[in-house]
C-alpha cells in the first residue's frame, strides 16, 4: 500500500565564513511548544564553511498515513497528526561532503609525495547484498581518487584460500586497506579470517587488537570500526552532545553494537546496551537522550520507547516486501521512524542515514592508513 510521502522543509542554518566550527545556529521545532522546550538543539556546522541542511518534516498539517510500524502482517491506518517532528540527520550529505574532503586530501598527497591510497576488498560467495555492498564501496573509492583492488571467490572456496589472497595483500605496497566482507560461508571461521588481516591495515577496526584498544582507557585503536565511527560522526557534525548523556545501544555485535557502545563511553556517555536476552527493554531505552540502534528488527523501536527530544541514530538496514518498489522491497530501519520521529528531536532515515557514513568512514580509514604506513600528514 502507498505510504503517504511526507514534504519535507529543508532550512539552511547559518554558518560563519571566518569559523564554522564556532558557528552555531539554534534550531527548534515551529508548532511543537512541548519539543521546543525539550530539545533547543543546537546545530552548528562543525568543520565544514558548507551548512548541513537541517530537513523538518512535514509541519502543521494533518493526514492518514499507514504506519508501517507494525510487526504483524496486519498494517493499521492511524490517523495522525503530523505536527512538527525531529530533524533529519541526513547522512547521505554527510558522507558526501566527507568524500570531498577525502578528495582533497588524497590529491594533496599525491602530489605531495606521490602516493594514491590503495584498498582491497575480498567476497566470498555470491550473496547479492554482499555484492551490491562491494561494488558501492568500490564506486565510493573511485569517486575519491582510492585504488581499489578487488578479489571474488566461490561460495566453496576454502579458509586457507581466503587467507592466502589477505597474506598476499598484507605484503602489497599498494594496499592499505584490506576489507574481508562480512558474512563469510558458515563453513569458515571468521575469527581466524579477521586475524589475518594485519592490524596496520584493518581499515575495518575487527581485529581484536584494535577492539582491544578501543575498550581500554589510555589505549588508541589504529583504526575505529567504520559503522560506529560514522554514527558519532553524525552526531559530532550536527553538533550533538555525547557528554555526560544517557545513551543507549540496542545490539552488541562485534562490528556494530559492542564497539559503538566503547565509543560511546570514550565520547563520556553514561551507555546501557540493550540485546534479545534483556528483559525490559522499553524501559531501559525510555531512560536514554541518544539512542543507536542495531538490531536487524523491522520497525522494532516504537514511538512509545522513546523519550522526547532524545536523538535517534538507526543503523538497522532491512528488506521488508513491498510490491509498489522496482526491487519488491524497501529497506527500514529497526526504529518505527513514523512514530519515533514525532517524539525524537533527531533521527536518521533509513536510507539515507548511517549506510552512506559507513562507505564514507572506510574511505576515511583507507586515508589514514595510507597517511600513516608512508608518515605523511
Ligand atoms: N548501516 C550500516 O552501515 C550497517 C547496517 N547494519 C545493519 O544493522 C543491523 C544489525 O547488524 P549486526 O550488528 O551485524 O547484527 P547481528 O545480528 O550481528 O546483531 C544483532 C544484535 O541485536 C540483538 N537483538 C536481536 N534481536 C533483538 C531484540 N528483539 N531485542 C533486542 N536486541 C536484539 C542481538 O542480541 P544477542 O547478542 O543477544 O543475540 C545482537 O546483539 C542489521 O539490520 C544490519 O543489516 C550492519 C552493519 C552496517
Ligand atoms: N567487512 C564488512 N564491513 C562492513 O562494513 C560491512 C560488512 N562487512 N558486511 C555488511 C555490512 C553492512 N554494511 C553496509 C554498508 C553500507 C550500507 C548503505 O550504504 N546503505 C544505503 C542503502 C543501500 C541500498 O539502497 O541498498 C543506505 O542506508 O542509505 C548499508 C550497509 C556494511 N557492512
Amino acid at each position: 500500500m502507498a505510504l503517504t510521502k511526507m514534504t519535507s522543509t529543508i532550512i539552511f542554518t547559518h554558518t560563519s565564513s571566518s569559523s564554522p566550527s564556532s558557528s552555531t545556529s539554534r534550531l527548534i521545532c515551529f508548532n511543537n511548544t512541548k519539543l521546543q522546550k525539550l530539545q533547543k538543539l543546537t546545530i552548528s556546522h562543525y568543520r565544514r564553511s558548507n551548512p548541513v541542511p537541517i530537513s523538518i518534516s512535514s509541519r502543521g498539517f494533518s493526514t492518514t498515513i499507514i504506519t508501517h510500524c507494525s510487526s504483524s502482517s496486519s498494517t493499521t491506518a492511524t490517523q495522525v497528526n503530523n505536527e512538527t517532528s525531529a530533524n533529519v540527520i541526513d547522512g547521505k550529505r554527510v558522507a558526501k561532503d566527507i568524500r570531498e574532503e577525502i578528495a582533497v586530501e588524497i590529491t594533496r598527497m599525491k602530489e605531495a609525495i606521490g602516493i594514491v591510497p590503495g584498498l582491497a576488498v575480498i567476497l566470498v560467495g555470491d550473496r547479492k547484498d554482499s555484492a551490491t555492498y562491494v561494488r558501492n564501496k568500490k564506486k565510493a573509492c573511485d569517486s575519491v581518487g582510492i585504488n581499489s583492488y578487488e578479489v571474488r571467490l566461490a561460495e566453496s572456496s576454502t579458509e586457507e584460500e581466503v587467507i592466502n589472497h589477505i597474506s598476499k595483500f598484507n605484503d602489497d605496497a599498494s594496499v592499505h586497506g584490506i576489507l574481508v566482507q562480512l558474512p563469510l560461508p558458515s563453513h569458515m571461521d571468521e575469527q581466524n579470517v579477521l586475524n589475518a588481516v594485519c592490524i596496520e591495515k584493518d581499515v575495518d577496526g575487527f581485529h581484536p587488537l584494535n577492539i582491544g584498544r578501543l575498550a581500554m582507557r589510555g589505549r588508541e585503536p589504529l583504526f575505529v570500526p567504520c559503522t560506529p565511527k560514522g554514527c558519532i560522526e553524525l552526531l559530532h557534525r550536527y553538533d550533538i552532545p555525547i557528554k555526560g548523556k544517557r545513551a543507549v545501544v540496542i545490539g552488541r555485535s562485534n562490528i556494530v553494537g559492542m564497539p559503538a557502545a566503547l565509543l560511546l563511553q570514550r565520547e563520556d556517555a553514561t551507555v546501557s546496551i540493550v540485546h534479545s536476552r534483556t528483559k525490559n527493554p522499553e524501559e531501559i531505552v525510555r531512560q536514554a537522550d541518544i539512542i543507536i540502534s542495531a538490531v536487524g528488527q523491522p520497525n522494532m523501536v516504537r514511538g512509545s520507547w522513546v523519550k522526547p527530544g532524545a536523538v535517534l541514530i538507526d543503523v538497522g538496514i532491512n528488506p521488508v516486501e513491498d510490491q509498489g518498489s522496482p526491487r519488491g522491497y524497501r529497506l527500514v530501519g529497526d526504529i518505527c521512524y513514523e512514530e519515533a520521529s514525532k517524539v525524537a528531536s533527531a533521527i536518521t532515515p533509513v536510507p539515507g542515514g548511517v549506510g552512506p557514513m559507513t562507505i564514507a568512514m572506510l574511505l576515511s580509514n583507507t586515508l589514514l592508513s595510507a597517511k600513516r604506513i608512508h608518515n605523511f600528514r
